[in-house]
C-alpha cells in the first residue's frame, strides 16, 4: 500500500516548492513513493521523510507533515463530523464544544477513547503551529496550585482570576479532585466555590474527575490542558487539595508550581508532604491580613530558610516565599510579577520548552504505565489467579516475591 491519496496533496505541493528552488532542481523522474510506514508520528502530526535525487546529483532528506489525514482514516462519515465539528468549535472558542471535547477524552469508552486521540492530535498539531509562530516558544502558561483544604485556594483563584482576566488574559481552572472518585462528590472544582469567576466569560472552570488511579489525574488533565489551549486559553490554572499523590503527578505537567499554606501551625501543616515542598517555584502564605499578618510572617521565615536548604532544580529561579491576602487584595499583583518574572526566566532560557519536552516524555511512559497494569491485571489467564496470590501472600504461605514471579511467569507465558 503506498501512501493515502489525501496525503499526497501537500506531499506534492512540497515537492512542486522544492522544484521551484532554482537549483539544485528535483528529478521528477525520482519521486518516490511514501509508504504510511515511513511516517513518523510525534506531538504534532505525522512527518514522513525520504531521499529524494536532486538534479545536481545530491540526494536529499525531503520531509513532508502528512497533517494526520491517516489518523482519520478509520473513521465513519459520522466521526469524522463529530470530531470536525468540535476541533473547529474549540479552536474558534467556543466554550460548549471545549466541554464537550473534554467530555469525550475523559470517556472510558474505547471508540470515544479513540476519537479523542484523533481530536487531540489535530488540537496538538494546531498549537504546534502557533508555537512554530511563536519562534518554538510555548505561548501559554501552566501553573499548578496546590494546598492543604482550607489554605484559601478558591478564594484566591477567584481574586487572582479577575485580575488576570481584567487584564486581557483568558484563564481556564482545572480542578484535579482526587476525592471525586471515592466520595463521589466533588470537593474541587465547584462552581459555587468560585461564583464571580464562573460568570466570568473570559475564564473557564472544570473540575477534572479522575479515574481513580494517578494514571487517572495524568491522563484527563494533560489531556483537558491541551483541549483548553487549544480553546484559546492561555493561562491553565490546575488545582490540587495538597494531601495526596495527584500533586505529584500534577507537578509534572505545568510549568510552575506554587503552593499555598495558611499561616497555621505546625501541626494543621502536617498533611502536607515534605516532596511537595520541594517541588514548589513559589510558596505563598495567604491570608496575611487582620490577627493573622504575624503568624503569616513567622510561617514565612520558616520557609525561607526551609527551602535554602533544598537543592535547586534550575539555574534560572530560585524558589520563593511571599505573603499575600486574597481577602484585601494585598501582594496579589506582586504575586503575578513573580509569577511572571519566572516564566519569562524559564523561557529565555529555554528550560521551560525543554521542561515540557520532558513532561511529554512522562506523559506517555505514565499511560503506558497505567495501560500495562491495566492488561495485566484484566488478562484471563491472571484475574482469577490474583486473588488466590493475595490471599497467600496475606497468610504467608508465600513470600510477595515469589507471588509476584508467579503471576509475571503465568502471564508472560501466554504472551
Ligand atoms: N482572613 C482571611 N481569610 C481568608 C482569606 N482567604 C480565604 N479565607 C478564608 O479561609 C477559609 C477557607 O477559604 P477557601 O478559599 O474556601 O479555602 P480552600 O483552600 O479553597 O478550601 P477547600 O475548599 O476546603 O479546599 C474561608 O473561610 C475564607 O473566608 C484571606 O485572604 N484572609
Amino acid at each position: 500500500m503506498t501512501i493515502p491519496t489525501l496525503l499526497l496533496s501537500p506531499y506534492r505541493r512540497l515537492l512542486t516548492r522544492l522544484s521551484r528552488v532554482p537549483s539544485p532542481q528535483l528529478l521528477h523522474s525520482s519521486l518516490p513513493t511514501l509508504h504510511p510506514r515511513d511516517a513518523l508520528p510525534n506531538s504534532f502530526g505525522h512527518h514522513c521523510s525520504k531521499r529524494v535525487l536532486l538534479s545536481d546529483g545530491f540526494r536529499r532528506t525531503l520531509c513532508i507533515r502528512a497533517t494526520l489525514k491517516d489518523h482519520t482514516e478509520g473513521l465513519s462519515d459520522k466521526e469524522q463530523r463529530f470530531v470536525d465539528r468540535l476541533y473547529m468549535g474549540l479552536v474558534q472558542g467556543q466554550r460548549a464544544c471545549l466541554a464537550e471535547a473534554i467530555t469525550l477524552v475523559e470517556s472510558t469508552h474505547t471508540r470515544k477513547k479513540e476519537l479523542a486521540q484523533v481530536l487531540l492530535q489535530r488540537v496538538l498539531a494546531h498549537q504546534r503551529e502557533r508555537e512554530l509562530q511563536n519562534h518554538g516558544k510555548p505561548f501559554t502558561f501552566r501553573v499548578g496550585l496546590s494546598g492543604p483544604p482550607g489554605a484559601g485556594k478558591s478564594t484566591f483563584i477567584e481574586c487572582f482570576g479577575k485580575m488576570l482576566t481584567e487584564r486581557g488574559h483568558r484563564l481556564s481552572v482545572l480542578a484535579v479532585d482526587p476525592s471525586s472518585c471515592t466520595s463521589g462528590g466533588s470537593l474541587l472544582g465547584d462552581k459555587t466555590r468560585m461564583t464571580e469567576l464562573s460568570r466570568d466569560m473570559n475564564a473557564y472552570i472544570r473540575p477534572s474527575p479522575t479515574s481513580g488511579t494517578l494514571g487517572g489525574v495524568t491522563r484527563t488533565t494533560n489531556e483537558a490542558i491541551v483541549l483548553c489551549e487549544g480553546g484559546g486559553y492561555d493561562i491553565i490554572l490546575i488545582e490540587t487539595v495538597g494531601v495526596g499523590q495527584s500533586e505529584f503527578a500534577v507537578a509534572d505537567m505545568v510549568d510552575m508550581f506554587v503552593l499555598l499554606l495558611p499561616p497555621a501551625g505546625g501541626d494543621e501543616l502536617q498533611g502536607i508532604k515534605r516532596g511537595i515542598i520541594e517541588m514548589a517555584d513559589l510558596v505563598v502564605i495567604t491570608k496575611s491580613d487582620g490577627d493573622l499578618v504575624v503568624p503569616a510572617r513567622r510561617i514565612q521565615a520558616e520557609y525561607v530558610s526551609a527551602l535554602k536548604l533544598l537543592r535547586r532544580r534550575s539555574e534560572v529561579w530560585r524558589p520563593k516565599v511571599i505573603r499575600i491576602s486574597a481577602r484585601s487584595g494585598e501582594g496579589i499583583t506582586e504575586m503575578w510579577d513573580i509569577m511572571r518574572e519566572f516564566q519569562h526566566r524559564m523561557l529565555a532560557s529555554g528550560e521551560l520548552a525543554a521542561k515540557r519536552q520532558t513532561q511529554h516524555k512522562v506523559w506517555m511512559w505514565n499511560l503506558i504505565q497505567e495501560n500495562v497494569l491495566e492488561h495485566f491485571k484484566t488478562h484471563p489467564s491472571i484475574r482469577e489467579q490474583i486473588p488466590l496470590m493475595e490471599r497467600e501472600v496475606l497468610s504467608g504461605a508465600l513470600s510477595p516475591g515469589r507471588a509476584a514471579d508467579l503471576l509475571l511467569k503465568a502471564f508472560k507465558s501466554r504472551h
